[in-house]
């Protein structure tokens, strides 16, 4: 049997929140479930903090490499955030999606908007933080980042939270673990579409068939 172009393809998911919400850890967490999501690598050219790896957190550039990309068509979407710029490599993601993997993007909603605009048939989720309180201990907490770079990454986070209704879904991080179930859940409640399991479990359902 010959399977649709359409529905040989994996799910785009986009995934925002404020600064110190907790998206990385919360889907460092899934994909511990999840491995055979894939998380896409972008490429800055912010500063990499302590203990990141080049290729595996991001992709660290130049503003010049990064312009000469942006100049080359190389993003799917880019964004200045927090003065500093961020892009999805087009070519990788494009892969992944047509090899049928599901790939889910960790950007802002600046981004958010511009993949929404390319391809509609993604998921996009929010994840919100249970107070403002909460979300200054988390971005100090994580001991990453200077009292100025905290300060700046609170006032922009109330401008983030404003697009939160244009997502699809919401999670709120409070309690880690429950969230982190939240957002599995909506990976895999997708997956158990019938046209998705038909594509998935092909040869189980061949094999019961006869
Ligand atoms: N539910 C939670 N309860 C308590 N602490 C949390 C929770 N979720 C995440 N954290 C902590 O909050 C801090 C910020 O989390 P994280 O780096 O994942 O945020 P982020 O949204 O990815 O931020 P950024 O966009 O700046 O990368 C980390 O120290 C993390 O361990
Ligand atoms: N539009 C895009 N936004 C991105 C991308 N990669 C990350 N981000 C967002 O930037 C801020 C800051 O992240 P940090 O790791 O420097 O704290 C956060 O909101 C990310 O989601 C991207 O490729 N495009």
């Amino acid at each position: 049997m010959t399977q649709s172009k359409n529905t040989a393809k994996g799910t785009l998911y986009v995934v925002s929140a404020p600064s110190g919400a907790g998206k990385t850890s919360l889907l460092k967490a899934v994909l511990e479930r999840m491995p055979d999501l894939k998380l896409s690598i972008s490429h800055t050219t912010r500063q990499q903090r302590p203990g990141e790896v080049d290729g595996s957190d991001y992709h660290f550039v130049t503003v010049e490499a990064f312009k000469q990309m942006l100049d080359e068509g190389s993003f799917l979407e880019h964004a200045e955030v927090f003065g500093n710029y961020y892009g999805t490599s087009k070519i990788w993601l494009e892969q992944q999606l047509q090899q049928g993997h599901d790939v889910i993007l960790e950007i802002d909603w600046q981004g958010a908007r511009q993949v929404r605009k390319l391809m509609p048939e993604c998921r996009s989720i929010f994840i919100l933080p249970p107070s403002q309180q909460e979300l200054l201990n988390r971005l100090t907490g994580r001991g990453q980042d200077s009292e100025e770079v905290i300060q700046s990454r609170m006032a922009a986070a109330n401008q983030e939270i404003t697009h939160y209704d244009e997502y699809d879904y919401l999670v709120i991080n409070d309690e880690f673990e429950e969230a982190s179930h939240q957002l599995a859940s909506i990976f895999t409640a997708r997956r158990l579409r019938l046209q998705s399991q038909k594509i998935r479990q092909a040869a189980l359902i061949n094999d019961l068939l006869g």
